[in-house]
């Protein structure tokens, strides 16, 4: 039984003292971060600074000496052990080819008509392989997909990319919807979509990962946004 059935009590994800050296580069040095149910957390920095490093150092597919992620101030590591509290969606693409929609939901124990029910022409698509959607098409069901699993919290990387701007508003409103019983870290190169939708606003900065109390003041002030 996962997380999310127990109790609808809220769950507290904490990363903290991450430190990882890649290739000889400092890549995460002085990481806390925090994400609680009900929340959209983003994750902002610069090609390379180490977002998708840090989101499966969190997930623990990216092994880190001394990682301490927590929830509810338990330690859990790896934490994608943890049944019921994680789903992540990488940067590449998730799904096999071979796979249809439908299928891809029942492995992954989701409601396809619910998952889908905001995209009515991908919910149509729903019988055909993945491997014969166009590539925006098949980045959104895989996000829907993701979001849709019954977790406590689901990590995004790049959910926007390669999705089309009518559609990166609807999904936005699908995760605004699902915050109610879940909380949300994601990490997008679309700022202007993430700081409309997130809670709380991280940047990571030579491996230094810093919480902005005025996000759009605090992009501009470090030339992240003119
Ligand atoms: N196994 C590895 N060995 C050495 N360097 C690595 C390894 N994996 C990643 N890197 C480097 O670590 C850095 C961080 O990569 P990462 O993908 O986490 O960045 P990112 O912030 O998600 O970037 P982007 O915004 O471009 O997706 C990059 O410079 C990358 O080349």
């Amino acid at each position: 039984m996962g997380l999310m059935e127990r109790n609808s009590t809220p769950h507290l994800l904490e990363a903290d003292g991450i430190q990882l050296t890649l290739g000889g580069r400092v890549l995460l040095s002085d990481v806390y971060l925090r994400v609680t149910t009900g929340q959209v957390v983003g994750l902002l920095g610069r090609n390379g600074c180490g977002k998708s490093t840090l989101l499966q150092a969190v997930f623990g597919t990216q092994r880190v000496a001394d990682a301490s992620v927590r929830v509810d101030g338990r330690r859990v590591v790896p934490a994608y052990r943890q049944p019921g509290l994680l789903s992540y969606l990488p940067q590449v693409p998730l799904l096999p080819a071979h796979l249809t929609a439908t299928g891809a939901a029942r492995l992954l124990g989701v409601d396809v008509e619910q998952a889908l029910a905001a995209f009515p022409e991908l919910l149509e698509q729903r019988h055909r392989p993945v491997g014969e959607l166009s590539g925006g098409t098949a980045r959104l069901l895989e996000v829907l997909l993701l979001l849709h699993t019954n977790t406590a919290f689901s990590l995004l990387d790049e959910p926007f990319t390669g999705v089309m701007p009518v559609h990166i508003d609807a999904l936005a409103q699908v995760i605004r919807d699902l915050k109610q019983r879940k909380g949300i870290l994601l990490t997008d190169h679309r700022y202007a979509e993430v700081l409309a939708l997130c809670d709380v606003v991280y940047l990571l900065h030579d491996g230094r990962l810093e919480c902005l109390p005025d996000p759009l003041s605090g992009l501009r002030d470090r030339g992240y946004l003119k």
